[in-house]
């Protein structure tokens, strides 16, 4: 199909689905203009041009009042930012900036967190397998807690302790309540066939709990759960928190820690439960549970999800009579894993026309060289769109970036933050370069390309090698 041609074709004539701006799909500061979409104050089609594509566009507002309606909701102290969702260094900045404090999983996201300036008495590590090297760091900087999750874990605490002097640390207890709940079985983790925490069947929790209450290494201030993730019913997440805080109650420590989970809409018509309304429902069930100490979650997806959108540019438009419309982006799994991994849904637009009427039917897909890599399985766009057309994907901003890979070496996309009218890069755009360095053999590695001198292929070239085949 020629540059230009429209997509035409596959138009339904039954329905034009209402527009993600109208649906509440948009960051908060989004603004139709005659030109189109701006965010923060900033045209879409300018960071386009400006940035590249795809490009994740985050509105920083709407990041910041997510997080000031969950502190207002628990109350200061009790937020945690999960950075898993979206992490970079202006991230974890914003988060600590909002009075949040935030959970690491790793080795990698605490150094990213410290590196950001973020006191270490403001983060708390998870993790189901943490190795020696992330405990030693995170006792050694004065984490603000660990949420110990294995028998193993314990053991290396208390080596770190005894062996290398490192001080006490105070745990949370991660227990699997046996109560799940998520959009997609990958995402559920609070049931009792999990890998995550001690199982409250048959007493494991119990003897956990007791093993870190008498440990001379660490200090027990309370117990943590996290049932399960994109949640759009606040009972649920009150009945995993009802099913902890009963345990809770009779474990030495004042705080419960019952995860994060809270569902976004990412299609129009779906709602969620505020802060505010998960709040009033995790309070309730807790208290009938006979806890009346703290109560702390770690809200990951319902802080950044609709803050972040996609763009991505249009290459190919192709139509399969009697079948279906093609529709390729330069992006794809690479910058978006969860249709792939969850079957999950999202909608699209055009910037230059953001409440049009959609009524064409196309498969909106990736440039990876495999059938999966769709991003949106049957995505609703307006009739006129085009080769070389900016499109976009809202409620993109969690686990959108923090999942992207190099698959088919794609670099992964810039990040950038607008508000007020400015836009600033905060996560640059990997280049093919950065990617080569990585790899010691090759042309940009470490180390650095190398001639076989006198080696000739078949065909006569030289043949090029990082060092002679057979050294080691
Ligand atoms: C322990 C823990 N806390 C918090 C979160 C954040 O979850 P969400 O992004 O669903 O709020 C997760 C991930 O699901 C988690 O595993
Ligand atoms: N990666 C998942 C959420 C996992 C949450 C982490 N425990 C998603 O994209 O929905």
């Amino acid at each position: 199909m020629a540059a230009n041609q429209r997509a035409g074709g596959t138009v339904s004539p039954a329905s034009s689905a209402s527009s993600p701006v109208d649906a509440g799909l948009l960051p908060l500061t989004a603004e139709v203009r005659p030109e189109g979409l701006a965010v923060g104050g900033v045209l879409l089609a300018d960071l386009a041009r400006c940035h590249g594509t795809p490009l994740f566009v985050y509105d920083e507002e709407q990041l910041r009042q997510r997080c000031r309606e969950a502190v207002a909701a628990f109350g200061p102290g009790n937020v945690a930012y999960a950075s898993k969702a979206f992490l970079c260094t202006a991230m974890a900045r914003l988060a600590h900036e909002e009075g949040l404090l935030l959970d690491v999983a790793s080795g990698g996201e605490l150094r990213a967190a410290l590196g950001a300036g973020v006191p270490a008495d403001r983060i708390v590590l998870h993790g189901s397998n943490k190795d020696e090297a992330e405990l030693r760091t995170a006792m050694s900087a004065g984490v603000r807690h660990v949420v110990v999750d294995s028998f193993d874990e314990l053991d290396r605490i208390e080596r770190l302790h005894a062996e290398e002097r490192l001080p006490v640390v105070r745990v949370q207890l991660r227990v699997a309540p046996g109560v799940a709940a998520g959009a997609h079985e990958a995402i559920r983790t609070g049931g009792s066939d999990s890998k995550f925490g001690f199982g409250l069947a048959g007493g494991t929790a119990e003897r956990a709990a007791r093993r870190a209450a008498d440990s001379p290494a660490m200090l027990l201030e309370g117990v943590h759960a996290h049932v399960g993730s994109q949640v759009l019913d606040a009972r649920e997440l009150a009945a995993g928190a009802a099913a902890v805080a009963r345990f809770a109650a009779g474990v030495p420590g004042r705080r419960l820690t019952v995860g994060g989970g809270l569902g976004v809409a990412y299609e129009a018509g779906q709602s969620v439960p505020s802060f505010a309304d998960w709040a009033a429902r995790v309070h309730a069930a807790v208290r009938g549970a006979g806890w009346d100490g703290q109560v702390g979650v770690e809200p990951g997806r319902s802080i950044a999800a609709r803050a972040g959108l996609t763009l991505y540019r249009v290459g190919t438009i192709k139509r399969i009579e009697g079948v279906r419309t093609y529709v390729s982006v330069d992006g794809g799994m690479s910058d978006n894993l969860r249709p792939a991994l969850y079957g999950s849904r999202y909608e699209a637009f055009l910037p230059r026309s953001p409440r049009a009427d959609r009524p064409l039917r196309a498969r909106l897909v990736g440039k990876h060289c495999e059938s999966g890599d769709v991003i949106i399985d049957e995505a609703a766009l307006p009739a006129d769109l085009r080769v070389s057309d900016l499109l976009a994907t809202p409620v993109t901003g969690a686990y959108g970036y923090a999942m992207a890979s190099n698959y088919n070496k794609l670099p992964r996309p810039a990040v950038v933050f607008v508000r007020d009218g400015a836009a600033r890069v905060v996560v640059r755009r990997e280049t093919e370069e950065d990617l080569l360095r990585l790899d010691a053999d090759g042309p940009a590695g470490p180390a650095g390309p190398g001639v076989l001198p006198g080696a000739r292929r078949s065909g006569g070239g030289d043949l090029v090698a990082a060092r002679p085949l057979g050294t080691a």
